[in-house]
């Protein structure tokens, strides 16, 4: 398996920082800054970085709170363990009790992986409550909300909530608006995902038929102050959708739920109960969901990490790395062969070399990415900034620019092969690589996608690193790539290609703010501008 190289292994007394910085590869400069990328948003570095305790005053986002033996804390999402773990290091002793609800099994996975800071030590005041197994909501997860919804419901004006959200919350934080049984509400969104609804529609519906979600649980916690620590894991960081935004308030309208079950074939196949509920508010021409609700002037929602900051920090580090940083879009998505095609059509425009009487058509190549913008949910202005850059640096002597992008692309699942979307968005670029550039002989761009909770699909592996000259490894080896690619098999194609050399295995991460990729794009050999 590949290993990264860590820069202070590989800076000794003897050997300047810049000299060891021209001895890495791009394949590993590549690896340093996805790892920076992940080590930004840190769940425990997050919390750090946004709750400031000097003596007995909490500062939050500009705010300033009275501690006094007054915190109270509850939590849901896969990140949340690690989250909490922190706030009750700097709360410390004012820190009366706290529920978080965590994914079935998290404890033991993070010792097994060596993560202890992220564990809660003996004698924590919060209570752990591990369920939703397959990131589904189940029993366990329900008795978990309830807990949460108790203690938010005990509060008096003296208190302040402190609730910690992340990617995984909605799962949870189960509470079925009755009749609705959990049942019922997991057949709903099982059957929505399965169709192919986005988290933005999957998140609209799951809000509108619970009691915690769509700000139900800001409303129960009155006439406490509540403090939300997000870490954000849906594109854009809408506040309202991240674990369906149990404590933002918002507008939810019947024809809109109504509008998506509708899209995806769902409305006339409804369990009685979820019909009863939406009919029910749409009679009164009410707002659906969570009754009640909270006085905004007492709640603060902050989003403390998220792809945007990871893709800035993994920009700082490029820039130590002698790469020239250059952040595309914080947004990607989209079905992976459009955006293997669109970082294809990035590298061609700015690594094609140039050969006399045969100008690259750099206008051409401009128009074929703008046009797949939209599909790859990239912005023209991003793109047409993006290109300016990559455009100006084919005659300066930057060395290689540093293109960083996130987001979530989609797999259409064909086959029933081992992979994730970071894998075979990887195998796919690297073969748009090969196909626009040639193999490179190691000098051309090198491109990387990890998921940044380090555990791309069911694998182990978080993504892949790939160049040019991948399908003529592959072919040496005789694996067929096509048919690893139409099985969605590429966990086991990057297997068995170099010995798994071109993996990504960071291991569990305990965050989570979506995908990072990277792109390392070297000048042409030699260029002469064509206009
Ligand atoms: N064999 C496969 N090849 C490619 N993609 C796959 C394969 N199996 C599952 N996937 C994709 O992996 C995704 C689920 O994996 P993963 O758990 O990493 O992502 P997630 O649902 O976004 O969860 P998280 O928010 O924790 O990252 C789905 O988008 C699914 O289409
Ligand atoms: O929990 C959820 O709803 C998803 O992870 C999006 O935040």
């Amino acid at each position: 398996m590949a290993r990264v190289l860590s820069l202070s292994r590989c800076v000794s007394a003897q050997q300047p920082l810049w000299l060891a910085v021209r001895s890495m590869s791009l394949e590993q400069r590549a690896r340093e800054v996805f790892a920076a990328a992940v080590e930004a948003v840190q769940p425990d570095r997050v919390v750090r970085q946004c709750l400031e305790r000097s003596g007995n005053q909490l500062k939050v986002g500009g705010q300033s709170f009275k501690l006094h033996h007054n915190i109270h804390l509850v939590g849901f999402g896969k990140a949340v363990l690690g989250m909490a773990a922190e706030a009750e290091r700097i709360v410390g002793e004012h820190l009366v009790r706290g529920v978080i609800s965590v994914p079935h099994g998290i404890q033991d996975t993070l010792k097994q992986h060596g993560k202890e800071q992220m564990l809660l030590p003996n004698g924590s005041r919060i209570t752990v409550m591990e369920g939703a197994k397959h990131n589904l909501p189940d029993a366990d997860a329900q008795r978990a909300a309830e807990s949460i919804r108790q203690l938010a419901s005990s509060l008096t004006d003296s208190d302040l909530l402190l609730v910690l959200i992340s990617g995984g919350g909605s799962a949870l934080l189960p509470a079925p608006v009755p009749p609705i049984s959990l049942q019922e509400k997991q057949d709903v969104t099982r059957q929505l995902a399965a169709a192919g609804a986005t988290i933005q529609e999957l998140n609209t519906v799951r809000r509108s038929i619970s009691l915690l979600k769509g700000g139900g649980l800001a409303a129960c916690a009155q006439p406490a102050q509540l403090v939300s620590l997000i870490l954000s894991d849906v594109i854009g960081d809408p506040l309202d959708l991240i674990a369906s935004g149990p404590t933002v308030q918002c507008e939810m309208w019947p024809e809109q739920v109504w509008a998506i079950l509708e899209r995806y074939g769902l409305s006339s196949s409804l369990p009685a109960s979820v019909t009863e509920v939406l009919r029910q508010a749409g009679s009164q021409t009410a707002r659906l969901g969570a009754t009640g609700s909270a006085d905004e002037t007492r709640v603060l929602n902050a989003v403390i990490g998220s792809n945007g900051i990871a893709l800035e920090r993994a920009g700082r580090r490029a820039r130590e790395l002698g790469l020239r940083p250059l952040v595309l879009s914080p947004g990607v998505c989209g079905d992976v062969r459009s955006v293997a095609r669109f970082y294809g059509l990035l590298a061609r425009f700015a690594c094609s070399p140039v050969t006399p009487g045969q100008p690259v058509p750099l206008p051409e190549l401009a128009d074929q990415v703008l046009q797949l913008g939209p599909e790859v949910g990239v912005e023209s202005w991003d793109i047409m900034r993006t290109l300016k850059v990559l455009e100006d640096s084919r005659d300066e002597t930057w060395g290689a620019t540093c293109l960083l992008a996130g987001g979530e692309p989609t797999v259409q699942l064909t086959g029933k092969g081992r992979g994730g979307r970071n894998q075979e968005l990887a195998l796919r670029t690297g073969l748009e690589l090969g196909e626009g550039l040639g193999a490179g002989g190691g000098q051309g761009p090198v491109f990387l996608s990890g998921g940044t909770d380090g555990q791309d699909g069911p694998t182990e592996a978080a993504g892949a690193v790939t160049d040019g000259g991948l399908a003529a490894e592959a072919q040496g080896q005789g694996l067929q790539t096509d048919s690893f690619l139409a099985n969605n098999d590429s966990f086991t194609f990057f297997s068995s290609l170099l010995q798994g050399k071109r993996l990504l295995m960071p291991g569990l991460t305990g965050t989570n703010v979506m995908d990072v990729h990277v792109m390392l794009l070297p000048p042409p050999p030699s260029y002469t501008k064509a206009h």
